[in-house]
């Protein structure tokens, strides 16, 4: 069983004051952009060893509480065991050597804080699912740590995998809701397309968009920690009066046009200020983007990955030989958005998953 999904770029994110749950309210724009993972999700015979997976039991250490993770449950109170393993942007090449003390937010995680194995025990409690085995294969084309939900598209791809897998029958608000409990960003990449996002950012509405979207994508080297980048925006905030999130309406009106000149003005950010804080080296990125033609300049997300909307599909490519001829990014990636939510590849059976339908 393989599943597709997304990453997102945030056309408007407008932060509001943080929260005494720890969360900011916001009010965002989200696109689902053309830069993908793919989750496999293959059933093992629970009496089989695996050699390459990595410990399943490895301890979390952060988690108090051994069988739930940020109100999640692990696994550790019953027979469902998930391994991981990475290929692509995040695979750690050190996986197998000695362990580091230092954690490094770019390499993605191949034990139980992995957020697809999370989704995965979900399931398992919603569809009372307790001993399987499940090996997890995760290639990886979205940069990690990165502002485009790379872990969030994982777990998306995770929910509608393990509930075809597992046969839990859940439909798209049930898993949505358990989206929703994994992290504030792991709604979207379920429905993919362009959505407006309220509360944590959880909260989702159809927005009403026409036209193709050419951008540009500046990979960073490193990843930015989401937490950080907010703790920053609270710092920058202080003394300042925040009363709530600012409104998306002209992010709204342009894709209401399809015009992407309109879009690219109207782009808003406001943890563009905290992640140029924490990696200055970003503003000469973003300028040269701009220099070079792009309608549109913003860090995406929480950064550090610069994205750039291009006049049409000729300038992105346009856009992106001469980005990469300037060497100010790890790597340069087009995509094009709205694209689609998380979708079944191929099913269990070999089949594709597109059901024969358009
Ligand atoms: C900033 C955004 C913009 O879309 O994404 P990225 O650009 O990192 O992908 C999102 O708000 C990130 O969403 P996500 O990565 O799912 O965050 P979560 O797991 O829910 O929360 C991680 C941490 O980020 C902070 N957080 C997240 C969402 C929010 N509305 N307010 C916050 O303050 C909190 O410190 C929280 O503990
Ligand atoms: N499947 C996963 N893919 C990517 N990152 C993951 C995954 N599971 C857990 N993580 C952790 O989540 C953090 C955020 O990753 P990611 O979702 O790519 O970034 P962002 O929140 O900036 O969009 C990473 O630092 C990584 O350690």
């Amino acid at each position: 069983m393989t599943v597709r999904a997304p990453a997102k770029v945030n056309l408007h994110l407008g932060v509001g004051p943080l929260r005494p749950d720890g969360y900011h309210d916001v009010i965002t724009v989200l696109q689902a952009v053309s830069l993908f993972d793919d989750l496999t999700a293959t059933t093992l015979d629970p009496t089989t060893a695996d050699p390459t997976a990595a410990d399943p039991t490895a301890a979390d250490p952060t988690a108090a509480d051994p069988t739930t993770i940020d109100g999640v449950p692990s696994g550790d109170q019953d027979g469902v065991v998930v391994t991981v393993e990475v290929s692509g942007e995040g695979a750690d090449p050190t996986a197998r050597g000695p362990a580091t003390t230092t954690p490094d937010v770019s390499i993605v995680p191949t034990g139980r804080d992995n957020i697809a194995v999370r989704a995965a025990h979900l399931v398992a409690e919603a569809a009372g699912i307790t001993s399987e085995r499940v090996h997890l294969t995760l290639t990886k084309g979205i940069p990690v740590a990165a502002g485009m939900a790379g872990g969030s598209a994982d777990a998306a791809a995770a929910l509608v995998a393990f509930d075809a897998l597992w046969q839990a029958g859940l439909d798209r608000v049930a898993l949505a809701g358990l989206a929703a409990r994994l992290g504030s960003d792991v709604p979207f990449p379920l429905t993919g397309g362009t959505a407006l996002g309220t509360g944590r950012g959880e909260q989702l509405t159809d927005v009403l968009a026409t036209g193709e979207y050419h951008w540009v994508f500046a990979l960073a080297d490193g990843g930015l920690s989401t937490p950080a980048v907010y703790a920053e925006f609270d710092k920058l905030s202080e003394g300042r009066l925040r009363t709530g999130p600012t409104p998306a309406d002209d992010v709204l009106a342009a894709l209401r046009t399809g015009d992407p000149a309109q879009l690219g003005a109207a782009l808003v950010n406001d943890l563009q200020p905290a992640a140029l804080r924490l990696r200055p080296a970003l503003r000469r990125v973003l300028e040269t983007g701009r220099e070079l033609g792009a309608v549109g300049a913003i860090v995406s997300g929480s950064g550090p990955t610069c994205a750039f909307l291009a006049a049409g599909a000729t300038e992105s490519v346009e856009l992106a030989a001469s980005l990469a001829g300037m060497g100010v990014a790890r790597a340069v990636r087009r995509a094009s958005g709205p694209a689609a939510g998380a979708r079944v590849l191929e099913g269990p059976d070999g089949a594709d998953g597109s059901g024969g339908g358009p």
